[in-house]
């Protein structure tokens, strides 16, 4: 079967879209495993699958795998790119688009300037969202990875983060602590690794490393997680700008009960047909 796609990108986090709407397309494991390497195949971080919504009162559905094939619940960037899609492939042409996910239901609004407001729901400190295996609810959390005690604050805002503070962002500390923690035993469905130095009270600098994907240009959720937990901690205000290695987030959050709110950009790269 020739699939057709468009490669899409949020600040670097890049995607494939495919339009399930129009034609039904179902992908195994395997499939996407090969169409995510970046030398047989396409290659992108995340595979985007726009369907049909299963309530009328949505306007579509959309599924999200990593390049590793397994199903994740949510995806910041990719949902700004979905929206992107959807009006630029003319499924829809309204600008507010209610969409299902995994995660539950969610709502975009294109704005003006061509950026992608997303409302990205309300987060969880509870550990057994996540799932955390943790004794006792506490402020901060310890885990021992590669040697090392880490601390770190976990949160589930649709899927699962760990957020760290750092004074320094390197590559050394993004690629040993990132993977050790993401497959950490107390994390059974392994967990998303933010590394987070503030910069002031409305501004910081994150490097995610993905699970099932390795660190990543930019992740949304990451980036609503690291907001949220820093304004849990009392360290960040509720307006933060999230530089990330490929451009900038803006993240706010005004507490327990309200939605974290995203906004940022979302580009099309190119379009193309490929043997699945
Ligand atoms: N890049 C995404 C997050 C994608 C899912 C993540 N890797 C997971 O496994 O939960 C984003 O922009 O949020």
């Amino acid at each position: 079967m020739l699939l057709k796609f468009t490669k899409m990108h949020g600040l670097g986090n890049d995607f494939v879209v495919v339009d399930a709407v129009s034609r039904k397309v179902y992908f195994n494991k395997a499939q996407i495993e090969r169409l995510g390497d970046r030398n047989r195949g396409i290659g992108f971080d995340q595979l985007l699958v726009v369907e049909p919504p299963s309530n009328p009162d949505m306007d579509f559905r959309y599924r999200i795998y990593n390049c590793d094939g397994s199903e994740v619940e949510h995806c910041g960037n990719g949902a700004r790119c979905f929206a992107k899609f959807v009006l630029d492939r003319e499924l829809t042409h309204k600008r507010q688009i209610n969409v299902e996910t995994k995660r539950g239901q969610m709502q975009l609004n294109v704005l003006d300037n061509g950026h992608v407001q997303v409302d990205m729901g309300e987060p969880s400190f509870q550990p057994a969202d996540l799932p955390f295996l943790a004794d006792a609810m506490q402020a901060l959390y310890q885990v021992q990875a590669n040697g090392e005690t880490v601390e770190l604050t976990p949160v589930s805002v649709g899927n699962p983060h760990a957020v760290i503070r750092v004074e320094e962002l390197n590559d050394e500390l993004v690629h040993s602590i990132g993977p050790a923690v993401e497959s950490h035993d107390a994390f059974p469905n392994n967990v998303n690794v933010g590394f987070m130095q503030v910069v002031t009270r409305g501004e910081v600098n994150l490097r995610v490393y993905e699970r099932g994907v390795g660190e990543t240009q930019a992740c949304g959720t990451g980036a609503c997680a690291a907001v949220v937990a820093g304004i849990k901690q009392g360290w960040l205000d509720a307006d933060v700008l999230v530089h990330l290695p490929g451009g900038d987030l803006r993240i706010a959050w005004q507490g327990p009960s309200t939605p974290i709110i995203m906004t940022g950009a979302a580009e099309k790269v190119f379009e193309g047909q490929i043997y699945l």
